[in-house]
């Protein structure tokens, strides 16, 4: 998709907001700011998409954040995105600051039990493999043969996703245990207050991005893009994470344009 592909309404949606007096940027990062990979760790980012997200962020007035369900740190690493692009991690519950809810000893008791209990799911079904966060698990079967996956994702879903106080939150291709509630629509809300935003445009194409999108309203000049198929309540689609880079780069120069920077 070319500047001139994006869709008409979005364009125009995107105009409006990019008009406002003070501008919130945020996009989700895997599966928008880069392409879903095989293995977790090699998720490398769009080069257009974190060069659009970092002009975004040095521009007058406006606000640019990555909120995504990694690790913080792991998120820092593997994007590379710098300052002063905001960084949340861990589903919008982990910021610079720390956690937005403490992580007590009985969470971090928990989460042992979870992350072994995963594992011995994990190794009764090839293919499917974990990934451990500060606040949660992740039971993936991407690789797994259909079979395998189906019986590993349910295996999980009766087992340890029963269990009190896990939070369980099923993604693409993944199944993901917490010992606290995560909220990307509670992430949005602090960094709108933080900046003074008048309009927040979010980029996402997961399950936790419909908790982002929640928490955004057209009315008020909110732009809510849904990237990829799938349900959503997202009132934009566009395709990929190419688009991604086109839709951030739009929104910088129509930016500058407006605020004459
Ligand atoms: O909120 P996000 O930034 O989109 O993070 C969501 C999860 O992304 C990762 O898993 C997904 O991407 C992997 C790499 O492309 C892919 O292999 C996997 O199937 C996807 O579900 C990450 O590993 C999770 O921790 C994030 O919660």
């Amino acid at each position: 998709m070319s500047a001139t592909g994006i869709p008409a309404d979005l364009r125009e949606s995107l105009t409006a907001a990019a008009a406002v007096p003070t501008l919130l940027v945020a996009s989700d990062y895997d599966g928008c700011m880069s392409p879903l990979v095989s293995r977790p760790e090699d998720a490398v980012p769009n080069p257009a998409s974190v060069a659009a997200i970092e002009a975004a962020a040095a521009l007058a007035d406006t606000a640019a954040a990555v909120v995504s369900g990694r690790e913080l740190a792991v998120l820092a690493d593997l994007s590379g995105v710098k300052g002063p692009v905001t960084l949340v991690g861990s589903h919008g519950s982990e910021f610079d600051t720390g956690f937005v809810e403490e992580i007590s000893e009985a969470h971090r008791e928990l989460l042992h039990r979870l992350i072994d209990e995963l594992r011995s799911i994990a190794a009764d079904h090839p293919g499917s493999r974990v990934e451990t966060k500060p606040a949660s698990t992740v039971l993936h079967v991407r690789n797994a043969a259909p079979a395998d996956a189906d019986a590993a994702l349910e295996a999980a879903r009766s087992g340890p996703a029963r269990w009190p106080g896990v939070h369980v939150t099923e993604g693409k291709e993944v199944i993901e245990l917490a010992v606290i509630e995560t909220s990307k629509g509670h992430a949005l809300d602090v960094l709108r207050d933080r900046v003074g935003a008048d309009a927040v445009i979010y980029l996402g194409d997961d399950v936790t991005d419909e908790k982002a999108f929640a928490h955004l309203d057209s009315e008020r000049g909110d732009v809510s893009i849904k990237v990829g198929a799938g349900d959503t309540i997202a009132t934009h689609r566009i395709g990929d994470t190419d688009d991604v880079a086109t839709v951030l780069e739009f929104i910088v120069a129509r930016r500058r344009e407006s605020t004459g920077r």
